[in-house]
């Protein structure tokens, strides 16, 4: 099995992510931790701990952790996500309790107490925990087997013309995240915007008929309604799962190895995460991104780990 730590911001596509990871046999996901984001660090680790609840979830440290991006102010999402952040379901009163370390901190002792190369980090929100966790414990870098991060684009912004969410409103963060020698995957917007939650795929996800697909299918008639009004999509689509898909088996998606950096100090194009494809890609190159989906592939997975859970 591949051991995972999810740091995510639910978010509706988090919460999907958080399901993939749980539900799939081959993941072993060792920890959640929650960062400031799509809603504050109070509402998102409700979130999670809320969809803890519907999968009963147990056994697994979650743990609360940055409430802001490390220079800038907090810059949320409810034109998608709501004012609850997971807004559309009934959520139920969660009972799971926080892990009484700080997120970073469980992250780095999640690291360290496990082989080396075992652990991979699969950030789905902004990059505010991992940039703090490399700077308090500078070893994880080299200990961790490879991240691989929802965020980003190479050729696609959401939340300017030419950045992604999760670097745009930390790009520090992001900065120090992808300037750190470990293997980074980014699955970016490029390859997520691909993974669209048609009629055909809620149809299927409906079929499963259990209470967490029942609360999937409310999370994406959701996510449907604001990503059409807001951005115009015909059908959403769902970023985060994409991360936790290519952990679970690679050949989900190509990737293609290209040096990335992130813009911190561009007027139009700040947190803009450039790909450099003019030349070959350098042998020490540590960064590659997602780029071609396997759809049917994708959802599969997902439909697959929501009937584990039942
Ligand atoms: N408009 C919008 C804003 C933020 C997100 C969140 N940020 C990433 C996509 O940009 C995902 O992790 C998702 O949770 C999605 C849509
Ligand atoms: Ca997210």
């Amino acid at each position: 099995t591949k051991k995972i730590i999810l740091d995510c911001d639910p978010g509706h596509d988090d919460a999907i992510a958080m399901l993939l990871a749980y539900g799939n046999p081959d993941i072993d996901l060792l920890a959640v931790t929650t960062v400031a984001g799509n809603q504050t660090l109070e509402k998102v680790t409700r979130n999670a701990r809320a969809i803890a609840e519907m999968a009963n979830i147990r056994g697994i440290p979650f743990a609360a952790g940055s409430a802001r991006p490390l220079v800038r102010e907090v810059e949320v999402a409810p034109d998608i996500h709501g004012d609850s952040g997971l807004d559309g379901p009934e959520l139920p009163t969660p009972t799971l309790a926080l892990d009484e370390r700080h997120g970073v901190n469980l992250i780095i002792d999640t690291i360290m107490s496990h082989p080396p190369k075992t652990v991979t980090l699969v950030p789905t929100g902004a990059l505010t925990n991992i940039a703090l966790a490399a700077r308090l414990e500078p070893r994880i870098v080299e200990r961790v087997k490879e991240v691989v991060l929802m965020g980003g684009g190479y050729h696609v912004g959401n939340w300017s013309p030419v950045a992604e969410f999760n670097i745009k409103i930390d790009p520090e963060a992001a900065h120090i995240v992808f300037n750190e020698k470990w293997p980074l995957t980014m699955v970016g917007l490029d390859l997520t915007n691909q993974a669209l939650a048609t009629p055909d795929v809620v149809a299927k996800i409906a079929e499963i008929d259990t209470k967490c697909s029942k609360f999937v299918v409310e999370l994406l008639d959701f996510f449907g309604k604001m990503y059409k009004q807001a951005q115009g999509f015909d059908a959403p689509p769902v970023h985060d799962p994409c991360a936790v898909a290519y952990v679970i088996d690679p050949s989900v998606m190509t990737t293609q190895k290209v040096p990335v950096d992130i813009e911190l100090t561009g007027t139009l194009t700040l947190g803009m995460t450039v790909a450099d494809f003019r030349h070959p890609a350098p042998a020490d190159c540590h960064t590659q991104v997602a780029v071609k989906l396997d759809r049917d592939k994708f959802w599969q997975m997902v439909i697959d780990a929501l009937k584990n859970i039942g």
